[in-house]
């Protein structure tokens, strides 16, 4: 693709939607770890607490960075029920069959450590897609990107429906 809008050097929606699509693509690959530093520990797959001290930073590195807070905490919502989402499916998956189960259990603080990583780039994202948000197409060229990406990163069926739930709210309502 063009990128950065070739002859008139003014950013694409494309090419503005595109890295939002793709770190939310990411962020879901850590769902699979998440899923599995939990799996038999007893350790629910919604911690709350957790969850307001994303929110919290998000917002906080929003106004930093110069993008929309409500936007920021909004996306991050559906990023969080995308993440949840793909854990259930596959703690469902090992339950039915514990063949299919993570032999090794992955160190949650580490896992959080590369999503606090992923969050930060997110922000990021979204004070750089500004324009390509406020825009009437941006549904259309959303969509486009999720295919890119899914084709991309060849996502199975979870994880696709997954990254559907991950970006509704990148296009604001109106
Ligand atoms: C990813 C986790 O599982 C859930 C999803 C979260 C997220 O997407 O940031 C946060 C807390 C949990 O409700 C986690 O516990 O870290």
């Amino acid at each position: 693709h063009e990128g950065s809008g070739s002859r008139t050097g003014v950013p694409s929606s494309y090419s503005q939607l595109l890295p939002l699509t793709t770190l939310s693509a990411e962020r879901l690959a850590t769902a699979d770890l998440v899923a599995a530093a939990k799996w038999g520990t007893g350790s629910p797959i919604d911690d709350p607490a957790r969850e307001q001290v994303v929110l919290d930073t998000v917002r906080k590195q929003a106004v930093e960075t110069g993008a929309d807070p409500e936007a920021t905490v909004a996306i991050f919502r559906d990023q969080i029920e995308a993440n949840k989402l793909v854990q259930r499916g596959l703690h469902a998956l090992w339950t039915a069959d514990p063949s299919k189960a993570p032999a090794e259990r992955p160190d949650l603080t580490e896992v959080r450590k590369e999503i606090n990583r992923i969050n930060i780039e997110l922000v990021r994202a979204i004070a750089g897609s500004d324009r390509a948000r406020a825009t009437w197409s941006c549904r259309g060229v959303l969509a486009v990107t999720a295919v890119h990406v899914r084709h991309e990163k060849q996502l199975d069926k979870l994880h696709s429906r997954a990254l559907v739930r991950a970006v509704p709210s990148v296009c604001p309502v109106r």
